[in-house]
């Protein structure tokens, strides 16, 4: 193992591991902190898929930790610490706690923090990071259920959350090229940074700046910044270079979960609703008050025909907060999470097979009810959203773990054309 990730959420870990395979590099994707002598094969790259974004920091730190003494104990030479492209995170945490940890883990002076991910709209200029042409606190992250993103200055926010001090390497050293942006990290850690922001607009510059980090022991970021990486192993002659394919979903009844309340994937509801998809909406407080239970929404689902079903609860600001309003944040996302997640076990148990799911925490929610351990990752959906499909099970299913801003409006239309 050359490269280990640890991933705050599993859609963002399926987001990396397709970026580290098409960048050439064998990886495989696991669920959770697994068991000590685990088998990663011959895997080169490794993606720890987590559910700790949201989570209180002391428990995303322990989690987060337990998950990078797994990849060094395996051999890991560079650790990648991988969080949402929108910086999805509270004053409380976690991507500052989790990082100041795993910094004190390896000892080592300097990371970087880079979430650009130019090919969803993702990027940082003088530190500020923009979806779309909107700063992020513009752009509807501002309404996320879980962490709502008001402040684009990312070198504000991670000060709010880390003990040490942050710093930022900006667009000028960036565009210039690896070496300027290495000269600008010896730079910071003279003046006593441990962390830096770095500015990326384009691809080219995350390939610079993966190219000046490679002697880091500790990177941080989106999957974006996972582009430069893999060329620094090969140019070192670490790669074996043969990135086997071996990709073979089951065919089988399949079903559409959304529990992401995002922009994007709003829209693809609307666009699956008008195409004529079976769509059924459950509500937060039907659920919680046992109006709706997931026994029903999975007859519902069996009952539906030959299209692809869709369950959804995903809904606008205003509506997740009256539930909000009602049942408390927390509690509202995990009643919705609990009866996604047990549709998917009763309809598995049915022999249902094929999953796409939307969103990160809801993902994660399905994943471990399935008890899927290890995924191995397929074609590109769209960019970010692999099709994947279990390993290591008796009865492998085929996973589609859409993030919640992902994926053109025709996602849930097109995804299952790849699968045939
Ligand atoms: N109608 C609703 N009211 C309140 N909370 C909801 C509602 N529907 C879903 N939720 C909760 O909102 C959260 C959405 O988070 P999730 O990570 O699944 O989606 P996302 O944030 O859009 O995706 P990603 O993390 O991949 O960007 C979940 O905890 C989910 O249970
Ligand atoms: O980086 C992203 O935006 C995604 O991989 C993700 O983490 C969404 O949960």
């Amino acid at each position: 193992m050359l490269l280990g990730a640890i991933a705050d959420d599993l859609t963002g870990a399926a987001d990396l591991a397709l970026t580290l395979a098409r960048e050439g590099m064998k990886t495989v994707q696991v669920v959770g902190v697994p068991e000590k002598g685990f088998d990663f094969g011959d895997a080169e790259a490794v993606v720890i898929a987590l559910k700790s974004r949201t989570i209180p920091a002391d428990a995303a730190i322990d989690l987060s930790l337990a998950a990078a003494r797994c990849l060094l104990a395996n051999g890991a030479e560079q650790l990648l610490f991988k969080y949402c492209s929108t910086f999805d995170s509270t004053d409380d945490g976690n991507i500052g706690p989790v990082t100041d940890a795993l910094l004190d883990l390896l000892g080592v002076p300097l990371t970087l923090a880079c979430p650009a991910f130019p090919a969803n709209g993702r990027t940082l200029y003088r530190g500020h990071l923009f979806v779309g042409d909107q700063l992020l606190s513009d752009s509807p992250m501002k309404d996320h259920p879980l962490t709502p993103m008001r402040d684009a200055n990312l070198v504000r926010v991670l000060q709010r959350q880390s003990r040490n001090k942050v710093g930022l390497v900006a667009y000028n050293a960036v565009d210039v090229g690896s070496n300027a942006v290495a000269e600008a990290f010896e730079r910071a850690a003279d003046a006593g940074e441990r962390i830096v922001i770095v500015d990326a607009v384009t691809d080219e510059h995350l390939r610079a700046i993966g190219r000046a980090a490679a002697g880091f022991r500790l990177i941080t970021g989106g999957s974006g910044i996972a582009l430069g990486l893999p060329e620094n192993f090969r140019r070192a002659g670490k790669l074996s270079g043969s990135v086997t394919e071996g990709f073979s979903p089951p065919q089988g009844p399949a079903v559409m979960l959304a529990g992401s309340c995002s922009a994007a994937t709003r829209r693809q509801i609307a666009a699956a609703t008008a195409a004529g998809v079976p769509v059924l909406k459950v509500d937060p407080l039907d659920i919680a008050e046992g109006r709706t239970k997931a026994d029903d929404v999975a007859a519902w689902v069996r009952a539906s025909g030959t299209t692809v079903p869709l369950v959804y609860s995903s809904d606008d600001p205003a509506e997740v907060k009256k539930a909000q309003d009602v049942l408390g944040r927390d509690r509202a996302g995990e009643v919705v999470e609990h009866l996604l997640a047990s549709v998917a076990v009763n309809l598995k148990r049915g022999g249902y097979n094929r999953f796409l799911v939307a969103g990160g925490e809801t993902s994660g929610a399905v994943v471990n009810a399935l008890g899927v351990q290890a995924m191995r990752i397929g074609p590109e959906i769209d960019p970010g959203v692999p099709w994947t499909h279990s390993i290591g099970d008796e009865r492998p299913v085929a996973l589609a773990l859409k993030s919640g801003n992902f994926g053109a409006d025709d996602f849930f239309l097109k995804a299952w054309g790849m699968l045939a």
